[in-house]
């Protein structure tokens, strides 16, 4: 085990994938010679300097998803490897850039896609170079780190490899936060909460391949050479990773890329997911809803915050169209209020602090938010309710949920309005300074 960097496999990852909601725990334990990497145009959003690979490096597989490059070739290669004839075609679309569009009229409630597990990569899906995949498996390397080891080692193989075209069709810079420079991080998200998992997110790569690295790659460079296996493929293959990759449920929670699949895009009104059907065998997907030919298809990458899509999958939805979106208030206790060391105290046992985060909603915010804000507002004569409010904070509780106090309700709405306010103004003082600075740009003061 690695000593003191980040790697996956501390850590409870979050897995953004085509389905609701899914944690993947990369409980740890977690290849090809010959890259000619052309230096040409720049990966320019990249977080630090890596030692092997300069980041100004176009990779040499992949295609860009403004065009329909490869796409032919995919559908060629998809049906003579057992996809039987489909009623969705990729094309380009205005959600996505590039999408499976309805080709003949498709019902509501009809199963389409069928993509046969022969054509699913997983974690123990055969690698072209086996040797390689042996002494990965043999260190016991996690899911996500051997996946996307495997997915660079068939990368470099091209042609060799029998993922070729598939490959030849991912994208070569897959929209993602991991390509964001530190400063970039900073300047636009500034005034978000996921500006720090985002650096987290990319610090937990870096550890990640540094492990790698240290503990196998150091030792057999002749099956992962510095050239094809460093910080610059690994950002990639967990690019393609992160945004691409589907729980599947009926397969024992299978991750794996569904290739043919993965080109559907996300869409807040639709609740439909990718998993596998027993009965006929192949990933599907079920309508909810009629398509009639030409309009795009799509599926729900799970129900999340419009902040949860941009970390992962790196756009955002329209505004206004996710119901799903929230946003993390933080709420404090007031260091004057007399009570502070007590109703501390009483957040303490529970597994809280003086400041805690709750998400809200279009729809509402959680019980556990409004126990939150009675406690901060309860005066020293309801001491003896710090401690259930404090339970029903954490969620801990078994206290009754419908905790109400009609006495301090309005105050603690009141606490609520004010924390929202105060936030919401900090946005408001980041966007001026943006829109400022977007003048300068424009006026010809400041050039980027
Ligand atoms: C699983 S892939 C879908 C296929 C992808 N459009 C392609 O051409 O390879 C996920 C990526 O598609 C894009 N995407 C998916 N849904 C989107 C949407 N509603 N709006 C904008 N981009 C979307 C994002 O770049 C995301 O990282």
């Amino acid at each position: 085990m690695a000593e003191a960097s980040r790697t996956f496999h501390a850590t409870l990852f979050s897995l953004p994938t085509f389905s609701p909601r899914f944690h993947f725990k990369l409980s740890y334990s977690h290849s090809h010679p010959s890259l000619h990497l052309k230096r040409a145009r720049s990966v320019q959003r990249s977080i630090s300097e890596t030692k092997t690979m300069s980041l100004n490096t176009t990779l040499p597989w992949g295609c860009d998803i403004d065009s329909l490059e490869n796409a032919e070739a995919l559908q060629n290669w998809l049906s003579d490897s057992g996809l039987p004839p489909q009623k969705v075609g990729i094309n380009k679309v205005e959600m996505g850039k590039r999408g499976l569009v309805a080709l003949k009229k498709i019902n509501r409630g009809e199963k389409i896609l069928f993509v046969p597990p022969s054509l699913l990569i997983s974690s123990d899906s055969d690698w072209s170079s086996p040797v390689a995949g042996h002494v990965l498996k043999q260190q016991n390397v996690a899911d996500l780190p051997l996946l996307a080891t495997y997915l660079i080692s068939e990368a470099n193989l091209q042609k060799s490899s029998r993922w070729s075209n598939y490959i030849s069709s991912l994208p070569r810079e897959p929209y993602s936060l991991l390509h964001w420079t530190r400063s970039e991080l900073d300047r636009y998200l500034k005034a978000s909460q996921i500006r720090l998992r985002a650096i987290e997110r990319i610090a937990d790569i870096t550890g990640t391949f540094d492990d790698l690295r240290r503990r196998i790659f150091s030792k057999h460079p002749h099956l992962f050479p510095k050239e094809v296996f460093n910080l610059v493929t690994f950002r990639w293959s967990f690019g393609i990773l992160l945004s691409r990759l589907v729980y599947l449920y009926s397969m024992d929670g299978k991750v794996a890329l569904v290739p043919w699949a993965d080109m559907l895009n996300h869409s807040c009104e639709v609740e439909t997911y990718l998993n596998y059907d027993k009965s006929s065998q192949a990933v599907v997907f079920t309508t909810d809803r009629a398509y009639q030919p030409g309009e795009q298809v799509f599926i729900s990458y799970g129900k999340k915050s419009n902040a949860e899509l941009l970390l992962s999958y790196g756009f955002v939805p329209k505004q206004g169209t996710n119901l799903n979106d929230s946003v993390e208030l933080p709420l404090s206790l007031k260091i004057s209020d007399k009570c502070y060391k007590q109703k501390l105290k009483a957040l303490m046992k529970h597994g809280l602090s003086a400041s805690q985060c709750y998400p809200i909603q279009i729809s509402g915010w959680p019980l556990e938010l409004m126990a939150y804000a009675y406690l901060t507002v309860s005066p020293p004569s309801m001491s003896k309710q710090f401690e259930e409010m404090a339970a029903m904070a954490s969620n801990e509780s078994i206290i009754r949920k419908d905790l109400r106090y009609p006495e301090i309700e309005e105050k603690a709405v009141q606490f609520i309005l004010d924390s929202c306010e105060s936030s919401i103004s900090k946005y408001s003082k980041f966007l001026k300074k943006l829109k400022r600075r977007l003048r300068d740009m424009r006026s010809g003061e400041l050039r980027a």
